[in-house]
């Protein structure tokens, strides 16, 4: 499977590197148009064999399937530029939120499938959460294929397009949220004279512990954190003050505003 990557910044790279990783496809199928020079030298200082191209054009030229991980504003104008590159062969896969799949089909008059989704960075650690969504057009086979390579560096799901623009809020942004977290749980356990770096790891690997419990327990997150809670113990007072701090709507209202 040859793979290509218009621009391939935070996002790109987390991709690039959760396919090479799980060795679903080699550096050398991989071709990348990415004009930041600091991002070409730190794709290039981890996976050497990589092919940089001189254009967007180049990489959907030589590609099957294509990631397109620019800034949103700019899609319109690379769509509009390797249009006449695409062809019903190849799959145009969209990171964006906001944009349809119409919007995309439009833009590039129908030139390939297009495929949209909306992973999150965890995919450079093979741990991503990717929802997609499909044109109509795209073959039970490709969509296998589509999603194989999605699970290379991650959980996938397949959901309904309208329900797309919710996504960033809970799993595109959310590490954005968790990072938050961890770096404030560190500052409380530095305060009380941890050292920073056992702080992090304290409070990241109880993150990725708690997380794991729910996935794998299947049990509900309130019965868990009951759980923890003995009665008249630590834990309880801990909680007693994130609710009176308004821990769960501060979360629920940053949702709404991730909205688009
Ligand atoms: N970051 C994240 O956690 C997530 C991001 N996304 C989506 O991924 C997309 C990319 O975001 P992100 O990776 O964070 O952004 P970045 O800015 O890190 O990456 C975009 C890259 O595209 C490069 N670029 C600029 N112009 C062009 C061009 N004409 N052709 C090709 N590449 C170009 C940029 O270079 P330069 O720096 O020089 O401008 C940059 O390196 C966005 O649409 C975003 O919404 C989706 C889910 C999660
Ligand atoms: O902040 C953004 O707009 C992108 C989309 C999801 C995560 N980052």
């Amino acid at each position: 499977m040859k793979i290509g990557f218009c621009g391939c910044g935070n996002m790109g790279s987390a991709i690039l590197g959760g396919l090479i990783e799980s060795k679903i496809v080699v550096e050398d199928d991989i071709f990348i148009y990415e004009p930041n020079d600091d991002n070409i030298e730190k794709i290039h200082n981890s996976y050497g064999q990589v092919n940089f191209l001189k254009s967007n054009i180049d990489v959907v030229d030589k590609s099957e399937i294509i990631f397109i991980a620019v800034k949103p504003y700019m899609y319109k104008t690379i769509l509009e530029d390797i249009k006449d590159k695409l062809n019903k062969e190849k799959i145009v896969i969209t990171i964006a939120p906001g944009i349809s799949i119409k919007e995309v089909k439009n833009i590039i008059e129908n030139k390939a499938k297009v495929v949209r989704t909306m992973p999150n960075t965890p995919a450079l650690v093979r741990m991503g959460m990717t929802a997609v969504s499909f044109d109509e057009l795209i073959e039970d086979s490709e969509k296998l294929d589509v999603i194989s390579l999605l699970e290379s560096f991650g959980e996938v799901e397949v959901i309904n397009e309208g329900l797309m623009d919710h996504i960033p809020a809970v799993s595109g942004s959310s590490p954005a949220y968790v990072y938050i977290m961890i770096e404030a749980m560190a500052d409380g356990a530095v305060k009380a004279g941890i050292p920073r770096d056992k702080a992090y790891k304290f409070a990241a690997q109880s993150v990725m512990g708690a997380a794991k419990m729910v996935i794998e327990t299947g049990k509900h997150p309130g019965e868990l954190k009951d759980a923890v809670c003995s009665p008249g113990g630590t834990t309880i007072k801990s909680v007693a003050k994130l609710e009176e701090k308004g821990f769960r709507s501060a979360i629920i209202e940053a949702m709404k505003e991730c909205y688009m």
